[in-house]
């Protein structure tokens, strides 16, 4: 059957759990899960580029929140590069203390009745987004969208870039763990995960997802299946005893996206998702009006080779704001 929109705008500003068209953009410029500068430039490119007027254009009233210190973490990148180190991981500390303060203020503006757009900063912010949601949300479905699965534990990781680890600490996978991070309470059950967008995932992140069962739909079942029907098929996953409907949060890497239309990010991958089905997965949350945080992580500006690079990346990251939160649907 085709849906269709309703007759007046006002069917799409009701939201099943985001009160009053009201929204906080936490910005979380950190570059301390890997070890590429100019990820923390995320945020400041996409509200330069207009992000907070697009979404009053949208009808959502904005504030625009800072939780990080941006001096003192520039501070800390450089100190604690050989100190900060626990087995395999780079600045366990140094995340364990950022992510701490956004996931305080992804869970005031959820205990608000606010949406939570969050703007990376690399993905090891996650461990705070995804926290502070459940907080609120205790049924919290999360979509995660990735070309990376970001599973890997502090005994898994080749890298020991911690953006590749949020979802191992999320899930509770790391019991021996420096004092920093022992604040997060990892109570994310994994069936309340989905995937989409995986095209490079280690071994070691493949056993721990096929070891606990958690659904993960690839660029082969994109191309399989086609994109509206590996939504229907995530949403089914995470909510299956409501028919798939329950409160959703997405946390977006934008280089899920193929880097055609997104070069500038640390760890691109060939063969992503097109402009069209990355916009057409938030346009679809969107209409489920059961979204009630995003993060858009990983656009690094210094990683272009030139400024449409940059622009194609930074505008990229804006519209997948904007259609999660209404714009195509009005
Ligand atoms: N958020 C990202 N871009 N993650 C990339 C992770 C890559 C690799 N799996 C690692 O553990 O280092
Ligand atoms: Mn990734
Ligand atoms: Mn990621």
């Amino acid at each position: 059957m085709v849906e269709c929109g309703g007759g007046s705008t006002s069917q799409y500003n009701m939201s099943n759990y985001v009160s009053s068209k009201e929204l906080t953009i936490i910005q979380a410029p950190f570059c301390g899960g890997q070890g590429k500068p100019g990820v923390e430039k995320g945020p400041k490119y996409m509200l330069k580029n207009g992000l907070q007027s697009q979404l009053g254009d949208l009808g959502w009233t904005t504030t625009v929140e800072t939780p990080l210190d941006a001096a003192e973490l520039k501070l800390m990148m450089e100190r604690d590069e050989v100190t900060d180190q626990y087995k395999r991981s780079k600045r366990p500390n140094l995340v364990g203390d950022n992510t701490k303060k956004i996931y305080h203020a992804v869970k005031k503006t959820c205990s608000e009745g606010k949406f939570a757009l969050t703007l990376g900063g690399d993905h090891s912010i996650a461990i705070g987004t995804v926290s502070g949601a459940l907080a609120q949300y205790p049924d919290l479905g999360l979509l995660w969208i990735d070309a990376h699965a970001d599973i890997n534990t502090l005994e898994s990781t080749n890298s020991g870039n911690l953006h590749g680890c949020p979802v191992s600490f999320l899930l509770g996978l790391n019991d021996d763990c420096p004092e920093s991070l022992k604040w997060v309470p990892g109570d994310l059950k994994p069936e309340k995960i989905a995937y989409i967008g995986l095209r490079d995932v280690d071994d070691a992140e493949k056993k721990i997802i096929k070891d606990l069962g958690i659904k993960a739909f690839s660029m082969y079942h994109v191309d399989k299946y086609g994109i509206n029907k590996v939504i229907e098929m995530a949403l089914q996953a995470v909510h299956p005893e409501t028919n798939g409907h329950g409160p959703i949060m997405c946390s977006y890497d934008v280089d899920a996206v193929d880097p055609l239309f997104v070069p500038a990010t640390g760890t691109p991958v060939r063969g992503g998702l097109t402009l069209r089905e990355a916009l057409f997965l938030v346009e679809r949350l969107a209409e489920t009006k059961d979204l009630v945080a995003l993060d858009i992580v990983e656009c690094n500006p210094d990683l272009a080779v030139d400024d449409i690079h940059v622009s194609n990346t930074i505008s990229a990251g804006c519209a997948i704001a904007r259609c999660a939160l209404g714009e195509t649907l009005l």
